[in-house]
């Protein structure tokens, strides 16, 4: 994998608006809403590109117009740099959301 620093959510949420701690685990998650399902998954499209070029996986669900992303860096067992770079990514490309 990789090289990764390890952030840790709190830390990290600081610097990403929208985005929470998840419970339980060192994770942080933000939902996304789209205006329609073309829309959803053309965000997913384009965040699936880069998460392949990172070898940086969300985790995620989709129902029609809503996207639900989870991410940690599970190599190390919680939020990583590669976690915010992809939160990055994810609000540029998320920009036509609804918040
Ligand atoms: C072998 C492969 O590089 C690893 O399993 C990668 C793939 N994608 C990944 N994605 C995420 N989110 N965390 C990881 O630790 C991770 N590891």
């Amino acid at each position: 994998m990789p090289h990764s620093t390890h952030i840790g959510a709190a830390v990290a949420i600081q610097d990403l608006p929208g985005w929470t701690a998840v419970e339980g685990r060192d994770a942080i998650q933000k939902t996304f809403l789209f205006a329609d399902f073309n829309a959803a998954f053309g965000f997913m499209t384009r965040v699936a590109l880069l998460a392949d070029k990172m070898d940086h996986h969300p985790e995620w669900s989709n129902v029609y117009n809503r996207v639900v992303v989870q991410l940690t860096t599970h190599d190390a067992n919680g939020v990583t740099d590669l976690d915010v770079r992809l939160a990055k990514f994810m609000d540029g490309a998320g920009a036509a959301a609804k918040h």
